[in-house]
């Protein structure tokens, strides 16, 4: 489904600001995989999703999806087949449009597709449906404009936006972290339901590792631009927060210590 090979990405390379942003990135993500990503601030994991979107070409290595190498696809082009959700609710929707005309939006953008569950019936109904297991009561409001909606409801309507034609790949891009926390719980619960109901192939980046537990059958940990950890389907399953906490520290002691018998060499 997606195969990332030996991705590497430098910013501002040979300057003084240079920033190794991804370094030796390999991932292989089968059909209904659900990743979470974690990782401390700056160890490249919007870099990765945007190398994956293609908002970012990567500088080496290769990216395929469904078999198709799309390394140098733009972003316009691949939008088609990925879903993307961001951590600002304003990102994913347009404020001064009705939540119909949202939904027309994003129907548009990926009908070439198909939709296989759209086809047959009325849109209009295909939309109220499908707002309607949102379970928030969206699908009585159609015609209200989207900036009038809570954070959370919007972000529940990106989330719909971003699933309802069933893309080969859902990037979740700390899409809860600016919420409250019973909103973000409720994101987070959509989430599991959408994701689980069309079986999608889904990367979630979080900076909660409850909820990077919580969530998916595969976890990855990125430090410094690189996949420090991975746990498989079984190692997730028997993994818990204090463990996470642990190896994340060892990992970076070993760091350091490392750091440290460099320099005093
Ligand atoms: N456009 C850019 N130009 C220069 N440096 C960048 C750019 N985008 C990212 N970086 C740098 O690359 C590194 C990885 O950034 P990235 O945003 O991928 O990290 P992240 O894991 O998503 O961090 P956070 O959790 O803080 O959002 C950081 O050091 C960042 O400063």
């Amino acid at each position: 489904m997606l195969q990332m090979h030996s991705i590497g990405k430098i910013f501002n390379e040979t300057t003084p600001d240079e920033k190794i942003a991804l370094q030796n990135i390999s991932l292989h993500l089968n059909k209904g995989d659900f990743v979470t990503v974690i990782g401390s601030n700056g160890a490249g994991k919007s870099t990765l999703m945007n190398v994956i979107s293609g908002v970012l070409s990567p500088d080496v290595g290769s990216v395929e999806i469904n078999g198709q190498n799309v390394t140098n696809l733009p972003e316009y082009k691949r939008s088609r087949f990925i879903g993307r959700v961001f951590q600002d609710p304003m990102a994913g929707t347009a404020p001064t449009m009705t939540i119909e005309e949202n939904l027309a939006m994003a129907y548009s953008r990926n009908k070439s597709r198909g939709l296989r569950k759209g086809v047959d019936k009325d849109r209009k109904e295909f939309f109220r449906d499908s707002l309607a297991s949102l379970h928030l009561g969206l699908e009585g409001r159609m015609n209200a404009k989207v900036g009038l909606l809570s954070g959370g409801e919007r972000q529940a309507l990106s989330l719909l936006m971003a699933t309802f034609t069933e893309p080969s790949i859902l990037l979740l891009d700390e899409h809860t972290a600016a919420l409250d926390p019973s909103r973000a719980q409720l994101i987070t619960e959509l989430t599991k339901e959408i994701v689980q109901k069309h079986g999608l192939t889904t990367l979630m980046v979080t900076h909660n590792m409850k909820q990077a537990l919580d969530l998916g059958n595969r976890l990855i940990m990125m430090d410094k631009g690189e996949i420090i950890l991975e746990a498989s389907e079984n190692e997730k399953s028997q993994l818990t927060i204090e463990q996470l906490l642990k190896e994340f520290q060892r990992i970076k002691g070993e760091q350091m210590a490392n750091d440290r018998a460099l320099l005093s060499m």
